[in-house]
């Protein structure tokens, strides 16, 4: 298997970013089966969604966003007419089933220098979509760079058969602990950027990510009081007042009470069970 670093001489590849949308305004022409993964993609994000698509056309869950947002998404049943659609817009998206169409927006995206995607012309997209994974802040792309969308898609489901459900709320956990220090020791970059950087580090080291999850206000306090101010790291022991041991019990239960209370662990959970059932399914049919 090649690594990332053996090789990136080769290039082809494309750049891996995770696209930050607040406060931009992004256009999605079309509102079929494409288009609604769309529409899904964006409401995971801070973005000002338009749609642009003929009512007959709307995917029903497309049509239920749109009641359900009405905030988030503006809804125009037509076709798109021309370059003033383009107006503002800082993003476009195009999945219609009309490839001249599609190719006559990219052109009027290029003069206005937007970026755009092209669900069904891949050369002339300026990015990619990839199958993706989403628990809180944890984020994953899968992306074959255009050779092969459906193994990205089975990758998927590997993908999030090895996770165990809480590291979305860790990641949540450690960013509330980043922003504390901040608070406590403002400033960016010089010395005091690189000995956050460091301690930071060396937490993130040093506990497991099921201790993060147990992280809470006082335990927080504790860490800035007696690490930081120290310069060391105290064990999840010394904070919490208990054993790691207990971390297992204690998480399993909080796991349990955040999917019945409909947190954001419970669509890891159900895809983590729907991936299984693939997973199943497909072994099954192989086996035939
Ligand atoms: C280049 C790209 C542009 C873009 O869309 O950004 C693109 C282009 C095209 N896809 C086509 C077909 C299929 N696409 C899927 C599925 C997905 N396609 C996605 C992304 C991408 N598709 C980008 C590259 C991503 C990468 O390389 O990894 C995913 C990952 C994400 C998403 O769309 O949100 C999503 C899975 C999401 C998930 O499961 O989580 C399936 C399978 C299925 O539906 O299960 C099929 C049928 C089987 C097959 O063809 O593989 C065709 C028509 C080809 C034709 O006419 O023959 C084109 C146009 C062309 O290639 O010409
Ligand atoms: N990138 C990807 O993941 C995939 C891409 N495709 C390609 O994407 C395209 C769209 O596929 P689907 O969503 O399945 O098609 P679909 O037929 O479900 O939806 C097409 C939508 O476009 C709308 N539309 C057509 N012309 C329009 C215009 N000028 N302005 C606004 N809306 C318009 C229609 O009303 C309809 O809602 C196809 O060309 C297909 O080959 C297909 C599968 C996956």
């Amino acid at each position: 298997m090649q690594t990332a670093s053996n090789n990136l001489a080769n290039g082809g590849g494309s750049l891996m970013v995770a696209w930050q949308l607040k406060d931009k305004k992004v256009l999605l022409v079309g509102g079929g089966e494409v288009a609604y993964g769309r529409v899904e993609s964006l409401l995971g994000t801070d973005a000002h969604i338009t749609i642009l698509c003929p009512e007959k056309g709307l995917h029903p869950t497309t049509k239920q966003y749109i009641e359900n947002y009405p905030e988030r998404i503006a809804y125009f049943d037509r076709r798109f007419t021309g370059p003033a659609e383009l107006h503002k817009m800082d993003l476009v998206l195009t999945a219609i089933d009309n490839p001249s169409s599609s190719k006559d927006i990219v052109e009027h995206c290029r003069k206005a220098k937007i970026p755009v995607n092209a669900a069904d012309i891949p050369e002339l997209c300026d990015f990619y979509f990839g199958a993706q994974i989403r628990d809180g802040p944890l984020q994953i792309m899968i992306s074959s760079n255009g050779n092969g969308p459906r193994v990205s898609s089975l990758m998927k489901q590997k993908i999030l058969a090895s996770l165990e459900g809480y590291e979305g709320l860790a990641m949540s956990k450690i960013g509330l602990l980043r922003v504390r220090l901040k608070e406590r020791v403002p400033g960016v970059g010089g010395s005091v950027g690189r000995k956050r950087m460091k301690w930071m580090t060396r937490m993130c080291n040093q506990w497991s990510l099921k201790e993060f999850t147990l992280l809470d206000d006082a335990m927080i306090q504790k860490l800035l009081d007696e690490g930081w101010e120290r310069d060391r790291v105290p064990t999840f022991e010394e904070v919490s007042g208990r054993p790691s041991t207990s971390v297992e019990t204690v998480h399993s239960e909080s796991t349990l009470k955040s999917s019945l209370s409909g947190s954001n662990l419970f669509v890891p959970i159900a895809n983590f069970v729907a991936g299984a059932v693939f997973m199943a399914a497909v072994f099954l049919v192989r086996r035939r």
